[in-house]
């Protein structure tokens, strides 16, 4: 592949920036990529491990000349960072993020952003619970969504550029609306998410039960919840913190549906709760079916759709 921009930053140096340079390097996408974190420990960890070309002591200097910055800090972090970089950019460059809530980040960087640098918000679909500068690997990208929220009036040809780069780690993209994307993500990522963390947080308050019987005989589906919990916690609360409108709606209907089984449950209504699982069985086929599940066995993942537009 040919390489798409002669200078790429990434300030933040984890899992998504380290499997970006990762994924950069292996295809030839980028001439030379330097990276920024604030704590000298990730940095150094980072020189070690040669994650970039150069790390820098701070992000002005690691910003400096570059075509294309890259976000990838906590959300609450974005902000922050945008106002750090901004007086040191270079006109006609393209700023990116990889934030997992889209309006909040909008928000807290455009404004501080001159008006002669293009800003692509995005979100790559794709990531483990593992977090840090060790954890990042090429292939994360490799068939995932990547969604970018252009603002209306985005310049195309830095689009282009930018799509260029993302279809050349292997990811598909697609086009979303900020608000839209933050209730899909709601439904698909973030509400789960805390739904692992409360069942894990039961189990945890069953301590009696939890040092022999929960953890010896752990079923797949709540080692899956253990797993998920083991998630970076600053990643998480921002999400919450930053996605909050659209979470509490969905756990608000999450707890209606709740309560719909808990009922038939104590009303021993059979008929209910297979009805509701078959309906639900269903629903997971029609996503396999569709080709949608990155997870499962290939069923022609290159003709994957975007992900289903919650109703209502
Ligand atoms: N972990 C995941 O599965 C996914 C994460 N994301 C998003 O990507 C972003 C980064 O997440 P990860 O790479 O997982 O995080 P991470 O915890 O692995 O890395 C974050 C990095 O940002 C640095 N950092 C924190 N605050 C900073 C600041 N103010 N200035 C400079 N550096 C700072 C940390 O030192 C660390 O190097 C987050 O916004 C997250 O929502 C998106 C998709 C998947
Ligand atoms: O590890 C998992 O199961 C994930 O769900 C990874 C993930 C976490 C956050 C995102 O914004 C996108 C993907």
């Amino acid at each position: 592949m040919s390489v798409i921009y002669d200078r790429v930053v990434l300030i933040g140096l984890g899992l998504i920036a380290g499997s970006m340079a990762h994924a950069m390097r292996a295809f030839g996408l980028a001439g030379h990529v330097a990276g920024y974190a604030r704590s000298a420990e990730t940095r150094d960890t980072a020189r070690r491990i040669g994650m970039c070309d150069s790390i820098h002591d701070s992000a002005a200097e690691a910003v400096a000349g570059a075509d294309l910055i890259v976000l990838a800090v906590p959300v609450s972090a974005m902000g922050e960072v945008a106002a750090q970089i901004a007086p040191h950019l270079k006109p006609g460059a393209t700023v990116t993020d990889v934030g997992s809530v889209k309006q909040s980040v909008v928000q807290s960087v455009g404004p501080h952003l001159p008006p002669n640098v293009h800003f692509i918000p995005g979100h790559p679909l794709a990531g483990t619970e593992h977090s840090g500068p060790l954890s990042g690997f090429a292939s994360l990208f490799q068939n995932r969504w990547w969604l970018l929220t252009p603002p209306e009036g985005t310049d195309q040809q830095a689009l282009a550029r930018l799509r260029d780069l993302i279809r050349g780690m292997g990811a598909n993209i697609e086009d979303m609306e900020p608000g839209h994307h933050d209730l899909v993500l709601a439904v698909t990522s973030h509400v789960p998410h805390l739904i692992a963390y409360t069942m894990v947080g039961v189990a945890d308050h069953l301590r009696r039960v939890t040092e022999s019987e929960v953890i010896q005989y752990s079923a797949a589906g709540f080692r899956d919840f253990t797993r998920i919990a083991a998630s970076d916690p600053i990643m998480w609360r921002d999400v919450f913190m930053e996605n909050s409108e659209a979470t509490l709606d969905i756990l608000g209907r999450f707890t209606e549906e709740l309560f719909v089984l808990q009922r038939a449950i104590r009303m021993g209504d059979g008929p209910q709760l297979h009805e509701y699982f078959t309906r639900t069985r269903a629903i997971r086929r029609s996503i396999i079916e569709a080709g949608q599940d990155t997870d499962a066995p290939d069923f022609g993942r290159s003709a994957v759709q975007p992900v289903a537009t919650p109703d209502g």
